[in-house]
């Protein structure tokens, strides 16, 4: 890894009752890095999302974000400052026109928002976000959908929308947890291009099940079991491995690259 590290956790845990999800965990991401996450099923992954993100506070530990210790601050005031997520279920308003989706995620931060109509509705205004939403919607992929009510787009469809709507809080660091989730293999190919699009736009940790997949998008790859991280770096040194190997695929002398799908 190299350059300075943008967002950093140390030691988080956590713990819900008894049980431990994510267990003394410590990682960094360098700004301008791409970098994946992969684990097997209920190893940790969303929940540490959600301990970086501020979704929930962490039991232990300490998350700092451009140097700044933000362990503190809710999910709102880290998206405030850039750090931005999707979901593995996409997250947009179903009943919604296209267009309206994005107006809400470009008009919810910017800094004199307020949800009055005279500042949703004033013309000039009005205007500037409209052409704003538009322009991301291309950059997306979404031209021509705008008026449609989001419920009847393709679920591919949905995750460019809920990608461009991360994408429109202008972030430094954009976590996906499990973009190509749930898609066909034709969208899963459409989104993965996307993300090869856009990328070089901020700093970027995707969680993704489909390992190969994933490997065309990261540069970094580490790998949580049972709430730990058990391994981290070059991807193709990652994936050789044995503990890896073992925990993964049951396999510690396995020795054929995982197509992950
Ligand atoms: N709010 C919660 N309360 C209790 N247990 C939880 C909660 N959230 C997650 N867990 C548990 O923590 C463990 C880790 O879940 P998590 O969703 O983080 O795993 P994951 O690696 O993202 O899994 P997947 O790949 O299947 O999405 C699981 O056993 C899960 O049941």
């Amino acid at each position: 890894m190299s350059g300075e590290a943008i967002l950093e956790c140390r030691g988080a845990t956590k713990r819900f009752g008894d049980f431990t999800a994510v267990e003394g965990v410590t990682y960094k991401v360098a700004e301008g890095e791409s970098a994946g996450i992969i684990g097997p099923n209920g190893a940790g992954k969303s929940t540490f999302f959600n301990l970086l993100t501020g979704l929930f506070p962490p039991s232990e530990g300490q998350i700092f974000f451009g140097g700044r210790d933000v362990t503190a601050l809710g999910a709102e005031g880290r998206v405030a400052l850039g750090l931005v997520r999707t979901f593995q279920l996409v997250s947009v308003f179903n009943s919604l026109p296209v267009l309206d989706n994005m107006v809400l995620a470009v008009t919810r931060f910017s800094p004199n928002f307020d949800s009055t109509p005279s500042f949703m509705m004033g013309s000039a205004h009005k205007k500037r976000i409209t052409d704003a939403c538009l322009e991301q919607l291309e950059l997306v992929g979404l031209s021509g959908l705008e008026r449609v009510i989001t419920d009847e787009l393709s679920y591919g469809d949905k995750r460019k929308l809920e990608i461009g709507m991360a994408m429109a809080l202008k972030p430094q660091v954009l976590l996906l947890d499990e973009p190509l989730a749930g898609l066909s293999d034709v969208e899963i190919t459409d989104v993965q291009e996307l993300i090869q699009a856009v990328k070089h736009q901020f700093t970027l940790v995707i969680i993704e099940h489909k390992i190969s997949r994933l490997l065309t998008l990261v540069n970094r790859l580490s790998v949580m079991h049972e709430g730990r991280l058990i391994a981290e770096g070059d991807p193709d040194k990652v994936l050789d491995d044995p503990l890896v190997r073992e925990v993964y695929w049951g396999d510690a002398a396995c020795t054929v690259r995982p197509s992950g799908e």
